[in-house]
């Protein structure tokens, strides 16, 4: 008896220097023996009746548990870590410390609700006093992130006053009007279950992995392609660790596509990817090594930083991330939706008035380039893109004019007007209208917009060429907000100032919906104004 209790204390101690050393794995090791040690003399003493000692043994065991789950949070395995907090509950259900584990496990999986309610009790405890301010912490992070994920009325216009300086904003998990359906592009895709306008926040998930490298654009081509692969390789790793912690995750994995037969693939419930979907939904899947790659290769996105994105500059870091939900949206070259990345979050939001049932896309590449660049980019993606812009395109770049066009196009010392002149011509020929017309001209963007920054150029074609303002709108109208044009509109209102010909105000009100579209509504009115100027600047 005394032999054991001598070895009980050892583990004891042993597990506890290892969990202050931070050795999670060593110390999770450590508290599983004294957890086996404990049980079976549980087991004993039943039999002995000695109700004394059985009480001391079951807090042993109670706090080695806990102390497991504290070591499991920290490593991420959060259904185990959840499931020993569980069981030291039913031990000693109001027992402080497995209260604040718990809650910090399920806030970690997402669950606001029952976090709170798991910190509320521990709140309550008389004799942890001094830990209130902790507690406090927690109460007021979990009824915050609660409510956005109710909401969706994230805001993160401090940060991005503050000049992205410190820790990103905390962002909850938010599903909005979406559903996943099947698609007419390819496989499934998700959908708006109610009309909302310009803006409108649609999605905001967390990554299951992001893998970040700083890759200065001054090295070496080799250097860069290096660092690439590194990135990948260190992001297979990650997403790697978190499918062999967790079911749910490998259950999700397993639904998206490969890439192969996608009008087979099953269409699963939105509500599964919801944090709150019990876990006898999910199924315990394996993934071998070939298929977690290809599903990788089909469904992980480039992060497109905000910060970089309202700055108005190429970032040196870059990310790449596997956001689940988010990889139900299928691509088009006249998409409707775009996306932000803040911290492991991404923030999906509408680019323009989106109707009830219609599809949700965004752009996998720069939708501002000519049909055969965007051609090869989804070719590298693996599929031929059929949307309405590129069938358009198709039949018209394989009309010998229009390859005569794009021959100009790059050519140094070129007349970037008579280019423009001569495709606007050329479409008045072909008799392209409506949108089409904006498909082209934002496929030739490149070549308007030096025109339009060029005094030189408009005094030369100015009355050959159709307003800046009317192909701006076909522009939008053809494929939504960008940061190019909102820059040329307003370096434009810059220049003229708002009096101009009383049209400012008008000109500011549209750019202001325009950057609603290129952000979202996810930052104040005046953070946005503010953006807008610097980016006329
Ligand atoms: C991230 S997944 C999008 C969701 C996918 N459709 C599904 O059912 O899971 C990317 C894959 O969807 C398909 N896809 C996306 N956009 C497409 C498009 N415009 N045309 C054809 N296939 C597309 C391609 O097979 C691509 O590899």
């Amino acid at each position: 008896m005394e032999e054991e209790e001598d070895r009980m204390q050892n583990l004891r101690s042993k597990a506890t220097e290892l969990l202050l050393r931070k050795e999670w794995k060593d110390s999770i090791e450590a508290y599983s023996e004294l957890i086996s040690l404990c049980h079976d003399q549980i087991s004993n003493t039943h039999q002995n009746l000695d109700s004394n000692h059985l009480s001391k043994l079951k807090k042993s065991l109670c706090l080695a548990l806990c102390n497991r789950a504290e070591a499991r949070l920290n490593l991420q395995e959060f259904p185990q870590a959840l499931k020993d907090c569980n069981e030291a509950a039913r031990i000693g259900n109001t027992h402080f410390k497995t209260l604040l584990c718990k809650g910090k496990i399920l806030l970690s999986l997402n669950l606001y609700g029952l976090a709170l309610d798991c910190f509320k009790e521990a709140s309550l405890d008389p004799h942890e006093l001094e830990n209130s301010e902790t507690i406090n912490g927690y109460l007021e992070k979990c009824k915050k992130l609660e409510f956005l994920s109710r909401t969706g009325a994230f805001d993160i216009s401090d940060w991005i006053l503050n000049k992205f300086h410190g820790k990103p904003p905390e962002l909850a998990e938010y599903i909005g009007p979406i559903e996943i359906k099947k698609s007419e592009i390819s496989g499934r895709g998700l959908f708006a279950t109610k009309n909302v306008d310009s803006g409108t926040l649609l999605l905001v998930t967390k990554a299951i992995a992001t893998e970040r490298a700083i890759v200065p654009e001054s090295v070496f081509q080799d250097s860069k392609e290096q660092a690439q692969l590194d990135m990948w390789k260190n992001f297979i790793d990650k997403v790697v660790e978190s499918t062999k912690k967790c079911i749910r995750t490998r259950d999700l994995i397993c639904k998206l596509s490969t890439g192969e037969n996608e009008d087979h693939l099953e269409v699963p419930d939105i509500d599964l990817f919801r944090p709150e979907a019990e876990d006898s939904r999910f199924h315990d899947k394996k993934i071998d090594k070939e298929n977690l790659l290809n599903i990788l290769d089909v469904n992980s996105l480039v992060e497109e930083l905000i910060s970089a994105k309202v700055q108005g500059k190429n970032s040196d870091v870059h990310g790449i991330g596997l956001w689940i939900l988010a990889s139900f949206i299928n691509h088009s070259c006249d998409p409707n939706v775009r996306r932000s990345h803040v911290g492991d979050h991404v923030i999906i939001h509408a680019s323009r008035d989106i109707k009830a049932g219609e599809e949700l896309t965004f752009a996998y590449f720069d939708v501002f380039s000519p049909f055969r660049n965007r051609e090869e980019k989804a070719k590298n993606w693996g599929f031929v893109c059929k949307c309405k812009r590129c069938n358009l395109e198709n039949g018209v770049c394989s009309n010998q004019e229009m390859m005569e066009i794009e021959m100009f196009l790059g050519g140094k010392g070129l007349d970037n007007g008579g280019v423009v002149y001569r495709l606007e011509e050329s479409m008045r020929r072909w008799m392209v209208r409506g949108k089409g017309k904006g498909y082209l001209r934002s496929s030739f963007w490149q070549v308007y917009s030096e025109v339009y920054e060029s005094e030189r150029l408009l005094r030369k074609w100015g009355s050959k060429i159709p307003l800046m303002e009317n192909v701006l709108d076909s522009v939008v109208d053809a494929v939504g907000s960008d940061e190019r044009i909102v820059k040329l509109l307003m370096r434009r209102l810059k220049r003229n100032g708002c009096g101009h010909k009383g049209n400012g105000i008008l000109e500011m009100e549209k750019s202001m919906k325009l950057g609603r579209g290129l952000y979202g509504k996810i930052m104040k009115k005046q953070t946005l104004r503010t953006i807008l100027i610097q980016l006329g600047n």
